[in-house]
């Protein structure tokens, strides 16, 4: 095995326990994948992120989703996962987790509207939100890599959210940051009051040097 793909995969293996931490899912609910070349390491299918050690992120060809390195079977989401590579070119990585405010939202049929620098600088637009498709096949991939095609989010009713990113670290702050959103959203209606940014007032942050340098580092180092 290569230094890259070890690194990785120790990569996945933490990134998947912060996932369990955060309570993101529950036992083996969710999966994550992360692109080197023509290659993608997911999670094995069934596997919880807390117990998978190494040997469960398996090795599989981007373009016939072929399994070339494990001996496990991959998530059942790798169709989904497989196509976030292929519509987006800049995607090195996919976060999917169950969320319990984020499938509570997506109820509302409203996507996630930018309300702090953060959202703006970190998701880079709204968070839309689709009807909910049977996971696990070629549907579901379709579904989400359409919105993918232009957003670095999706929620999807009754099932989760989907994140990508240019590294684990940028994906799963994506997940992170719109779980965490939706919470506030929550907060402030029970507070009375919530005001989202204008269209203005988020080109006014898009283009502060301040964020441009935060996003770069993070592009960068993951
Ligand atoms: O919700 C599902 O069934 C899947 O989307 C899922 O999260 C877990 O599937 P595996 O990755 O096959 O364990």
């Amino acid at each position: 095995m290569n230094s890259e793909v070890e690194k990785i995969k120790r990569e996945l293996v933490e990134i998947g326990k912060r996932i369990a931490q955060e309570n993101l899912i529950v036992g083996p609910g969710g999966n994550i994948s992360a692109k080197i070349e023509d290659k993608v390491y997911i999670k094995a299918s069934g596997v919880s992120f807390e117990d998978a050690t190494e040997d469960d992120y398996i090795g599989v060809d981007l373009n016939s989703g072929r399994v070339i390195e494990g001996d496990k079977r991959p998530s059942s989401e790798i169709w989904m996962h497989l196509e976030c590579y292929k519509v987006r070119e800049d995607v090195r990585a996919v976060v999917h987790t169950h969320p319990i405010y984020s499938i509570a939202y997506a109820f509302q049929d409203e996507p996630l509207k930018l309300f702090t620098p953060d959202m703006v600088a970190l998701l880079g637009g709204e968070i839309p939100v689709v009807e909910y498709v049977v996971p696990g096949g070629k549907e579901f991939a379709r579904v989400v890599g359409e919105v993918i095609k232009n957003h670095n989010g999706v929620l999807v009713k009754n099932h989760g959210l989907v994140t990508v990113g240019s590294n684990l670290k940028e994906a799963l702050y994506r997940t992170l940051l719109i779980e965490n959103s939706i919470k506030t959203i929550f907060i402030a209606k029970l507070f009375g009051n919530m005001r989202f940014f204008t269209k203005e007032q988020i080109e006014e942050i898009d283009n502060l040097e301040v964020e441009k340098y935060r996003r770069k580092l993070l592009k960068e180092k993951g």
